[in-house]
């Protein structure tokens, strides 16, 4: 990009700086031209600590956040929805917008699974609710780029210092991701001790004690050397298309992953949600697929998992919209390595104002968490030895209108230095059996496997 520019949109942020009655100015110009991983990638060396990278299932919204002006993070288990909520309205008032107006700034962030649980330090920097404002925003939206700049007015913080720094080499030509390291160890938590924990579930469950619960487990991969996120992402983004792609990370740990699950969307009174659960793997060929297709819509354990999910979600939209719309029957959705089935959900006059309180309403949904959901909460903290911190739980973005994209953080790995941590999990109903559960986690596991360069894919 031209120097002229950069000048330009230096001038415009110190200009609205100084006449500014607000502790925040942001400034969105077209920046067309700069491709979304390299601009992920620019973070570290322009002193940011903080990343993000989003891409919705579609691929039609990109959002790149580098830095922190504005962080809402909360550990009240209680209250961390109010909190963020209250957070997210406060940044509203406290931060002026200016320059194209298709662009606002927004938040970005992700909740834990189970705040009643206590954390370990394996999650460290990941607590039970956090958003975040990047300094520097790249947004791509119906095919045009926008690069939104947001400082606090008073300059000072390094937030000017870094953002100048961005400014004066956005345009750089960026090397490729470094090339992932090898594969030295790998150890999962006992086989034994899982099924027998999912064992001990379908007892509970044929006891009347609950319908459903999700039981997860993980996966520890050690490296030769330090995992490159920015490669990972790019991987995830060639190999999984239909998936979110998404990435949180501070001071060099991070979250990532490729999730094919919508919790909530909210825009203006419109929201959607997509109900998935009961999965099998990918035919070797076509009729084989087919036949695995047919066989999963047909299955009635599959269908009864599924259908807790429906319930739940279509009940939690018949509360809160003036009409809700799903279709009849499930359909199936086939991703490179699992095809599930799926209900997508549409509420048309919604009446919450703002995208997290329905986060706050479905997590967990019962494709996560079980039904009812206090009971498979409880299992789940009683079977399941694992600290799930973001894995399963919602993740994604909120605009100052309260719109915004969340997904369910699966599919997801936490890198940290040679270090990465594969989550999956599935859901056990009455007629689940033990090692086909199993299989079923380590199909989930697949993508970011394959990602991490760990698996090749036939
Ligand atoms: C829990 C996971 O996936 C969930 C469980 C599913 C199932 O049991 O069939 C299907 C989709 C997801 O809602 C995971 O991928 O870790
Ligand atoms: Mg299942």
């Amino acid at each position: 990009m031209a120097i002229g520019f950069r000048h330009h949109l230096q001038q415009q942020l110190h200009r609205l700086a100084v006449n500014a009655g607000r502790p925040f100015v942001s400034w969105a110009e077209p920046w067309e031209g700069v491709d979304p991983v390299s601009f992920f990638m620019q973070g570290p060396s322009c002193g940011f600590r903080e990343r993000f990278f989003w891409a919705d299932r579609t691929g039609g919204t990109i959002l790149v956040g580098l830095g922190s002006v504005y962080a809402i993070e909360t550990e009240k288990a209680d209250s961390r929805f109010d909190d963020v909520e209250a957070g997210r309205r406060r940044w509203k008032k406290e931060m002026e917008p200016y320059g194209a107006a298709d662009a606002p700034p927004l938040l970005f962030g992700g909740f834990s699974f189970d705040p009643y649980r206590p954390g370990t330090d394996m999650w460290r920097g990941f607590p039970a609710g956090k958003l975040v404002a990047p300094a520097a925003l790249l947004a791509v939206r119906n095919g045009k780029t926008t690069l939104t700049v947001t400082v606090p007015t008073d300059k000072r913080g390094r937030d000017w210092e870094r953002v100048g720094r961005l400014l004066e080499r956005i345009s750089d030509p960026m090397a490729a991701p470094k090339r992932l390291p090898r594969l030295v160890s790998d150890e999962e938590e006992e086989k034994e001790r899982w099924l027998a924990a999912v064992r001990e579930a379908i007892a509970s469950i044929r006891a009347g004690a609950l319908d459903k619960v999700v039981l997860a487990r993980a996966r520890r991969l050690a490296f030769a050397k330090t995992v490159d996120a920015a490669a990972v992402l790019q991987r995830l983004r060639e190999q999984q298309p239909f998936a979110y792609i998404f990435a949180f990370e501070q001071d060099g740990r991070c979250f990532i992953g490729a999730s094919p699950e919508q919790l909530v969307q909210k825009e203006g009174k419109m929201c959607r949600s997509v109900c998935l659960a009961g999965s099998v793997r990918r035919g070797a060929d076509m009729e084989e697929d087919e036949r695995l297709g047919a066989w999963l819509r047909a299955d009635r354990k599959n269908n009864e998992e599924h259908q807790f999910v429906v319930q739940m979600i279509g009940r939690l939209f018949s509360s809160v919209c003036e009409t809700v719309e799903m279709p009849p029957a499930p359909q199936l959705l086939k991703l490179p390595h699992i095809q599930h089935l799926c209900t997508p959900v549409v509420g048309r006059g919604c009446r919450e104002r703002s995208v997290l309180r329905l986060v706050e309403m479905m997590h967990p949904t019962p494709a996560l968490g079980g039904t009812p959901r206090d009971r498979a909460l409880e299992v789940i903290r009683a079977l399941e030895p694992l600290d799930r911190g973001w894995y399963a739980a919602p993740i994604g973005w909120v605009d100052g209108e309260g719109n915004g994209e969340w997904a369910v953080a699966i599919r997801s790995a936490l890198l940290a230095g040679k270090e990465a941590m594969l989550f999956a999990g599935c859901g056990i109903v009455a007629d689940s059996d033990p090692n086909s559960e199993y299989e079923e986690t380590n199909v989930k596991m697949a993508p970011m496997l394959s990602a991490l360069g760990v698996m090749n894919d036939g």
